[in-house]
């Protein structure tokens, strides 16, 4: 039992790992703020990763992976609500599961019999932390809430709230816990303070890197493959519509990523630029880095000049009237446009992965500002091992001076 445990698990304590990898493996789960977007929340999922990797040093534990859904971008009309969508209608587990252990959330409730969760850590700020006092200093302490608490206890004193909509799911403690701190340092706190089996992190996002962009990092990163489906769908619009297949275009990628380190420079991309032009929201909140539609069409046309492209491939959350306009004015412009049938079976998140995969195997790459999906096409093109001057590309706002148009900072694959 877990009592014995704590005592076995005191940290510096050597060779008793054997007694911990004999004994029922811990479960991490984790949520993150809910107006985070998908591809930052494939950046917490990183870091969770790179947690249970520490973790594992000590005891046998598995991240559990939060359901996708109820997204604030994701409302493409569909008939059904996007919620509960599992890991693996978008990821390759195959290939997380060589980085850490992970399952999804129904494996979860098959495993331990229910969607009982046995404490939750609602992560905050301290109220006298960085931001106040402008000192960093990597702290983690249980602490009162600063806000009322979302999870709210029922009368059989369970918490309940958002559990990407699974009704049935409740944690038995709840705490919130003061975070400034990279996710490492939850090794500590989550292996000596509680001996709960399953504990949930939630605004999981609080929680930094430990090393960004180091050998880490780009583990994580480079396990989170695409699922074999969403691959194929962009391989196949690549093909019949840009002329682009990874033999002519040296993207041969092989299964297990542990292996596979191109040097850098060694793909060539397929015969087209690729544009990531993130709209809505984004143009509003951004935009002093943002183009209006026709400064990017401007833009677009000088780099296929420049770069001898005759086609390009848009990836965009722009309407489709905005398409409409930039269609005009830019020759050569091709997109994937899902059918109804396409869009319910991969989702927007799914399309969204078919915009990205297609954007990551372009000759030359361009893409928004500041934005986490243009930084997911940036990595993927890196790890493909494009030269960095066809791919850390952005877009300029209209009048933004080339000093003003900072372009974004690279980060070669360190292995
Ligand atoms: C303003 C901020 O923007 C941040 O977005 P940002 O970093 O671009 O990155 P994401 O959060 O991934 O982008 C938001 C969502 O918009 C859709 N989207 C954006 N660009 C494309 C595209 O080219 N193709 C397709 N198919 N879909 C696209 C997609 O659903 C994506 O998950 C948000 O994370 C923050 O929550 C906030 O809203």
């Amino acid at each position: 039992d877990y009592e014995v445990d704590q005592q076995i698990f005191q940290p510096g304590i050597q060779g008793t790992l054997k007694v911990a990898a004999a004994k029922p493996r811990r479960y991490l789960l984790y949520d993150v703020n809910p107006g985070e977007g998908f591809n930052l929340r494939r950046d917490v999922y990183m870091r969770m990763a790179n947690l249970v990797k520490k973790l594992q040093d000590q005891e046998s534990w598995v991240l559990v992976l939060p359901p996708w859904g109820r997204l604030y971008h994701w409302k493409s009309s569909m008939d059904k609500q996007q919620i509960k969508i599992p890991w693996s209608a978008f990821f390759d587990l195959e290939s997380l599961n060589r980085h850490i252990p992970v399952i999804e959330f129904e494996d979860y409730i098959k495993e331990t019999g229910s969607a009982e969760i046995d404490e939750m850590w609602y992560l905050q700020s301290y109220k006298d932390g960085f931001f106040k006092t402008g000192k960093w200093e990597e702290k983690v302490d249980e602490r009162d809430c600063n806000d009322p608490p979302v999870f709210r206890q029922d009368e059989s004193g369970h918490y309940r709230g958002w559990f990407w909509g699974y009704d049935e799911a409740y944690v038995l403690k709840f705490k919130c816990v003061s975070a400034q701190a990279n996710a490492g340092l939850m090794v500590k706190p989550l292996t000596t303070n509680t001996t709960a089996r399953s504990i949930m992190i939630n605004r999981a996002e609080v929680l930094l890197h430990d090393a960004y962009g180091q050998t880490g990092y780009w583990d994580a990163r480079r396990s989170m493959r695409f699922s074999k489906e969403l691959r194929l769908v962009g391989n196949e619009f690549r093909s019949k519509y840009l002329n682009s297949t990874d033999k002519d275009d040296k993207t041969i990628m092989w299964e297990d990523w542990r292996t596979f380190k191109p040097a850098v420079g060694t793909a060539k991309g397929g015969p087209y630029l690729a544009v990531h032009l993130r709209r809505g929201d984004f143009a509003r909140s951004h935009s002093k880095n943002v183009p209006s539609l026709q400064g990017a069409a401007k833009q677009i046309r000088e780099i296929m000049k420049e770069q001898k492209l005759k086609k390009v491939y848009l990836a965009t959350d722009a309407s489709d009237q905005e398409v409409k306009e930039i269609k005009k004015m830019v020759t050569g412009l091709v997109r994937y446009k899902p059918t109804k049938e396409e869009l319910i079976k991969y989702k927007d998140g799914g399309i969204a992965i078919i915009d990205q995969w297609i954007c990551a195997h372009a000759r030359y790459f361009i893409g928004t500002a500041l934005s986490t999906f243009s930084f997911r096409i940036h990595e993927e093109r890196s790890i493909l091992g494009f030269e960095p001057k066809t791919t850390y590309n952005r877009l300029c706002a209209d009048n933004q001076s080339v000093e003003e148009c900072e372009q974004p900072s690279q980060w070669p694959v360190v292995y």
